[in-house]
């Protein structure tokens, strides 16, 4: 059984596309098998993936996604690509600025996304969506195919208000189109543990939310090695891998993985019921 997971924050710079390629190569050398959806228009998930020039590939998402919306037939496997460290990307670039205008006027809307993922995700354990940074048709798209949402949020400022409107948002598409969607928890990314402030931030955070949202144990640190990790087409890992940011993707791609396992239990358990 897979499990459709989307990064999202409407905020920009949150470290939702670090946390993709890092939890989706963390599962990955947990054995898992892993698709990484780049959905957002700037392709950086895919130029973090040592694919440079994203707006070049002859099949992106965006291609894939037109087929759908016009019933044009296409292969499931079309437009993947393989990264050295196994796992699987569907490339993301501008193109898709495009289709999140033709959404608009498009039968289904919401759910063209998820007409493609329901195509390809038995072929894997994880598909991860990194989202654009906003509310608009992607997201929403994103939100109608996940089964769940991470929200990575940065330790520089206060979250409050932000993530006020995207949890009404998630609760509307819940309501609305995919009741099955649940929120895995709030990633707190790019913590500078030096400061009182970031330390202010995870205290509040916990505080405010923890007793409806998973905020994750796991704390994502400032660090000059993750950021640089994006220009180097690999993972912390592979880049890093004693480093502190290694360290903390590991963390919690275990406590991803924990949510992942006792979600497949639970569902044996209905099915043994039936
Ligand atoms: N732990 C970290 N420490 C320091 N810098 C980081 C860390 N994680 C990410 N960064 C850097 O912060 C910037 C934003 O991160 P990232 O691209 O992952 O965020 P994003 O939410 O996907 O952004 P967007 O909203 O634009 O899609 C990037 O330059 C990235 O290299």
């Amino acid at each position: 059984m897979s499990k459709v997971i989307a990064l999202a924050n409407q905020k920009g710079g949150t470290g939702k596309t670090t946390t993709a390629v890092n939890l989706g190569i963390g599962l990955a050398r947990q054995g898992k098998k892993v698709l990484l959806v780049d959905s957002d228009a700037q392709g950086n998930l895919t130029d973090s993936l040592g694919y440079q020039e994203p707006d070049n590939l002859p099949v992106s998402l965006a291609s894939v996604l037109t087929k759908i919306m016009t019933e044009e037939p296409y292969e499931a496997n079309e437009g993947i690509l393989h990264h050295a460290e196994g796992v699987d990307l569907m490339p993301g670039n501008i193109e898709l600025s495009a289709i999140e205008v033709s959404l608009v006027n498009t039968m289904s809307r919401e759910t063209i996304l998820r007409t493609y993922i329901n195509t390809v995700k038995d072929r894997y354990d994880y598909v991860l969506i990194d989202c654009m940074p906003s509310l608009g048709m992607m997201t929403i798209n994103a939100l109608a195919a996940a089964d769940s949402v991470i929200i990575p949020v940065q330790a520089h400022y206060l979250p409050a208000k932000g993530m006020t409107q995207l949890l009404q948002t998630i609760a509307r598409v819940r309501r609305q189109i995919n009741p099955r969607l649940t929120i895995d928890g709030v990633l707190l990314t790019m913590v500078d543990n030096r400061t009182n402030f970031a330390k202010d931030i995870s205290f509040v955070l916990r505080r405010d939310y923890g007793d409806k949202l998973r905020v994750f144990q796991a704390e994502i640190p400032l660090s000059i090695r993750a950021a640089e990790t994006s220009a180097q087409g690999k993972s912390i890992y592979a880049f890093d891998p004693n480093g502190i940011a290694a360290k903390a993707y590991q963390a919690f791609t275990k406590e991803v993985q924990d949510i992942g396992e006792k979600r497949r239990a639970k569902q044996h358990q209905a099915d043994l019921g039936r």
